[in-house]
């Protein structure tokens, strides 16, 4: 039996042939009312098969933010079941934002409810956090590397609160953050052309002042648009990691729905803004 394409190699192969944008779906209950739905799985249902029709295939990355959905219970993980199912043969990914994380026992649990190709849940990677411990999340990460499916571990944080946790400094004199970005750096070591374990870093950061030199692995960079973070301060931010930078909008480019047009327009902006700020220059 053949092993499944990796996750580091059919990101780089997206992000090379879609750019570099990752969307969420973050059905709020703003957006539901803006959209002209109503608040309950119908319009989640309608809000996500619109995202879907629009988005599928011209973008990069979907995250669909899993809280969003379990707000209704075991219909609405219906349907973020329908949600993932609907991108699957399309060139676009799922990064399914669960943030999840436990002792090494029932991480497994977690992988086979959403790294496992059987599960209804299953995406290609999921997001992680890593406080209970980097190593206690290797069953998500052998899990993932087993079926070609990825994780983002979070190591600095959009939000302006993580950075008392995420940037205080141990032992060993480096900060929470960079002992998460050194460990991964060694589970991705070799893996080419991209590594399966990414690091989720804030957009709204600027220079953040983190070595990510050996990391060899994707930067999943949300925050920007709604909370404040531009597309034109990620190369400040990123330096030579750019190329492997995934830029992540949700709020901003879902505000232009529900029209499919005005969708595919917004994202298309998006990325451009983001591909133009990346950009490699010899
Ligand atoms: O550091 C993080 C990690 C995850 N998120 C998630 O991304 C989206 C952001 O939504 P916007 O509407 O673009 O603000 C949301 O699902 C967060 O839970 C993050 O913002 N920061």
């Amino acid at each position: 039996m053949t092993s499944p394409e990796r996750f580091g190699a059919r990101l780089r192969a997206a992000m090379d042939t879609l750019g570099p944008l990752c969307v969420g779906i973050d059905p709020h209950p703003s957006l539901l009312a803006a959209w002209g739905l109503s608040d309950d799985v119908k319009g989640l249902e309608a809000f996500s098969r619109t995202v879907g029709e629009a988005l599928a295939d011209r973008v990069a990355v979907i995250k669909p933010q899993s809280a969003f959905f379990e707000r209704f219970g075991s219909r609405g993980i219906a349907v973020l079941e329908s949600t993932i199912r609907q991108f699957s043969g399309t060139r676009t990914l799922v990064v399914l934002d669960v943030k999840r994380g436990d002792i090494g026992s029932t991480a497994a649990a977690y992988a086979d409810a959403y790294l496992d190709p059987a599960s209804p849940l299953c995406a290609d990677a999921i997001t992680v956090s890593p406080y209970l411990g980097v190593g206690s999340l290797r069953p998500i990460i052998d899990k993932a590397a087993a079926n070609g499916l990825g994780a983002f571990v979070l190591a600095l944080t959009s939000n302006p609160e993580g950075a008392a946790v995420q940037r205080a400094v141990g032992a060993s004199g480096k900060t929470v953050a960079q002992t998460v970005i050194d460990e991964i750096s060694q589970v991705n070591a070799g893996v080419m052309p991209l590594g399966d374990v990414g690091v989720v870093i804030g957009a709204t950061l600027g220079q953040h002042g983190h070595d990510l030199t050996n990391l060899n692995g994707p930067i999943l960079a949300p925050g920007l648009g709604a909370q404040g973070g531009r597309a034109d301060g990620l190369r400040a931010a990123f330096g030579d990691q750019a190329p492997d930078v995934l830029p992540s909008y949700s709020r901003e480019v879902l505000g232009a729905g529900p029209g499919i047009a005005t969708l595919r327009a917004a994202a298309e902006r998006a990325r451009d803004e983001c591909a133009a700020a990346l950009a490699v220059t010899a």
